[in-house]
C-alpha cells in the first residue's frame, strides 16, 4: 500500500483543520542568516511550511546555507522548491517533484526529474509528486521554464491540465501566475481547478495582501504561497507584520 512521507502527512492532516500558507525563500535574495530570522518568525506567526527555491541561481553552497540556516532557527518543514536539478538540498526534508505539464521544454517535464532523482533518493530526500501549471503571465518562471502559459480567461485549459495531472498520478497541483505577478491568478480559474480535481491545490505568485490571500482561499485553494510580498517588506519588523497580515488572510474563516 502507498505510504505517505512525513510532511505529506503533516500537510494532509493539517488540512483536516485549516487552509495552509507556505512562504517561499529564495536564496538568490536573503542570506542565510536573513532566511533563518524570517523562517523563526513565519514559526511564530503560524505559518505552516518554508519552501526554498528559486528560478535563477538556487543552488550549491548558497542553497545549502539558506536552508541550514532556516533548520536551524525553525521547526518548520522545508520543502524545496526547485527550478531545475541543481535545486536539491540534502538538508531538506521535502522536494515538490513537479513536473512543468504545460512547458514546450521536456527538460521541465521529465529531463530535470531524471536528473535530480538519483540524488534525491540517495540524500532520502521525500519526494512529494505535484502537477506545476504556469498561468498568464508567468513572470520570471515562466520564460525560463519555456511555458505557454495558460490565458487568465480560460479556467477550463487550467482544469484540464490539472485533471491530466491527477489522472498521471500527482498528488498536488500548483497554479502558478509567476513569482512578482502584478494579478494573482484568476478567482474564478481557482474554483474550477478545485471542482475538478481531488488532490489539494496550491496557488501562488501575486498574492501581496491579506485580502487576496483570503480571496484565494475563497475561491478554493488550499494551500497559499507568498514570497515577495514579505521578501520587499523592507525591515525584519514590517516582513513580520506582513507574514501575520497574510496569515490571517488564509486562516481566517470569514
Ligand atoms: C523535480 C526536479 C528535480 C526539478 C523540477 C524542475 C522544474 C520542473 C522546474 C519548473 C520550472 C522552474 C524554473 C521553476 C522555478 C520555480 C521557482 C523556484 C519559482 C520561484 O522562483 P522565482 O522567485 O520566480 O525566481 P526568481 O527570483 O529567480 O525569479
Ligand atoms: O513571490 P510571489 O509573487 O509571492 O509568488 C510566490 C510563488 O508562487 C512564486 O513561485
Ligand atoms: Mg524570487
Amino acid at each position: 500500500m502507498l505510504k505517505l512521507g512525513k510532511v505529506e502527512t503533516y500537510i494532509h492532516e493539517k488540512l483536516e483543520k485549516e487552509k495552509l500558507h507556505f512562504f517561499l525563500l529564495d536564496p538568490d535574495d536573503v542570506s542565510p542568516e536573513l532566511a533563518g530570522e524570517l523562517a523563526r518568525i513565519s514559526e511564530e506567526v503560524g505559518v505552516d511550511a518554508i519552501m526554498v527555491g528559486g528560478s535563477t541561481g538556487a543552488e550549491g553552497e548558497v542553497l545549502d546555507s539558506v536552508v541550514r540556516a532556516i533548520k536551524e532557527s525553525s521547526n518548520l518543514p522545508v520543502i524545496l522548491f526547485p527550478g531545475s536539478h541543481g535545486g536539491i538540498s540534502k538538508y531538506a526534508d521535502a522536494i515538490f517533484f513537479m513536473s512543468l505539464l504545460n512547458s514546450r521544454n521536456p527538460f521541465f517535464i521529465t529531463g530535470a526529474q531524471a536528473l535530480g532523482a538519483f540524488q534525491v533518493k540517495r540524500y532520502g530526500i521525500e519526494p512529494i509528486p505535484m502537477a506545476y501549471l504556469i498561468i498568464e503571465p508567468g513572470e520570471t518562471v515562466g520564460w525560463v521554464g519555456d511555458a505557454k502559459p495558460i490565458p487568465r480567461h480560460k479556467p477550463k485549459i487550467a482544469a484540464a491540465y490539472a485533471l491530466a495531472g491527477q489522472y498521471l498520478g500527482m498528488r498536488l497541483v500548483y497554479l502558478e501566475a509567476g513569482s512578482g505577478a502584478p494579478q494573482p491568478v484568476p478567482p474564478e480559474m481557482i474554483g474550477l481547478v478545485k471542482r475538478v480535481i481531488d488532490v489539494p491545490l496550491i496557488v501562488g505568485g501575486g498574492i501581496r495582501t491579506g485580502e487576496q490571500a483570503r480571496a484565494a482561499v475563497k475561491a478554493g485553494a488550499d494551500i497559499i504561497v507568498t514570497g515577495t510580498a514579505i521578501e520587499k517588506a523592507g525591515s525584519v519588523e514590517r516582513a513580520r507584520e506582513k507574514l501575520e497580515e497574510l496569515n490571517r488572510g488564509v486562516k481566517s474563516d470569514r
